[in-house]
């Protein structure tokens, strides 16, 4: 049976949808991303799994359990990390484990939550005197003090710098190898690429498609990306007529152009027709990212490289 089951879910906000038809399961022991823009629909789904909302349409269980009428029991046994949760400044981390661990049946010890997350050194320190870093490994530990069979991760890494974001995301590994599965929420590529077994992409409500990374890749295998800088502006047109070319998106006054077939000598020829020059011109393979532009249009997670 899977872990998490959700069927065409639909979640509307006054008569305006927030999710339109979502649909995806989550297997025991997976790390499952749901990945999309910014309203998208992703909280407001996870929201229904974790019963804090109830769906308008559809169904959803976790664990064999419904969310909304089993609340109490899914409790205990979900573990879940608040978007951008924050804590009372002055209490300190250890006091905020024992406070959490208190709401559990059968909660984790604080002292061995802590050494697995690094935190063994700061079980007296006040949450606001941590870095970003270490808040966030917190809120993973209040995710997983209830020893939970499910844990849901919402914008696990967002605000972290680099090195941080690394760390966090070795954590997570740690977290599933101890056999616990993960729902992650993200619209970060690189995270979505590098933690997932499985990813959902959702776009404007819909499931646009659900895949490994390797499968979403591979869907836009044989698309190129060029990527460069004209010595004058070019109007879009100019690429979108080409037969080749399929998405043309701009990064300040970077132009990308993804296409098939020999989209590269499609590129440059109207530009040497126009006697425009491609500065820094480079040409790619389609990663995670480009296939999630050929799958709703758009590109997110800029600056996530
Ligand atoms: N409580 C609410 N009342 C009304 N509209 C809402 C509410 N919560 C979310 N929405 C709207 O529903 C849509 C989906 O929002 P949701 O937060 O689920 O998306 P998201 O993919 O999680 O986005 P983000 O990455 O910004 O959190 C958005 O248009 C949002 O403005």
């Amino acid at each position: 049976m899977p872990v998490i089951e959700v069927r065409n879910l639909r979640k509307h906000y006054g008569g305006k949808p927030a999710v339109e038809d979502v649909s995806f399961t989550v297997e025991r022991g997976e790390i499952f991303g749901i990945l999309g823009p910014n309203g998208a629909g992703k909280t407001t789904t996870v929201e229904c799994l974790e019963g804090l909302r109830r769906p308008d349409g559809g169904a959803a269980t976790v664990l064999g359990l419904d969310p909304w009428r089993d609340t109490a029991e899914l409790r205990q046994r979900l573990g879940v990390q608040l978007q951008e949760s924050r804590l009372p400044d002055k209490l300190r981390v250890g006091e905020a484990l024992e406070l959490y661990a208190s709401f559990y049946r059968n909660p984790a010890d604080p002292d061995v939550l802590l050494e697995q997350l690094g935190l063994s050194g700061r079980r007296g320190t006040a949450y606001r005197k941590l870095s970003g870093g270490q808040q966030q490994r917190v809120s993973i530990a209040l995710a997983l003090i209830g020893n939970p069979e499910v844990a849901v991760l919402d914008e696990l890494t967002t605000g972290l710098d680099p090195q941080a974001r690394r760390d966090t995301w070795e954590v997570i590994e740690g977290i599933r190898d101890r056999g616990v599965t993960i729902l992650l929420v993200t619209h970060f590529m690189a995270e979505a690429e590098r933690l997932c077994d499985r990813i959902a992409v959702i776009d404007a409500g819909r499931v646009v498609a659900v895949d490994t990374p390797a499968g979403l890749v591979a869907s836009v295998a044989d698309e190129q990306v060029i990527r460069f800088r004209p010595s004058e502006p070019v109007p879009d047109e100019l690429f979108t007529g080409l037969p080749e070319v399929r998405t043309v998106t701009r990064r300040g006054e970077q132009v990308e152009v993804s296409g098939v077939g020999n989209v590269l000598h499609a590129v440059t020829s109207v530009l040497a027709r126009r006697g425009i020059v491609a500065g820094e011109l480079r040409v790619e393979q389609a990663g995670l990212d480009d296939a999630f532009v050929a799958l709703t249009g758009r590109r997110i997670g800029q600056g996530d490289h």
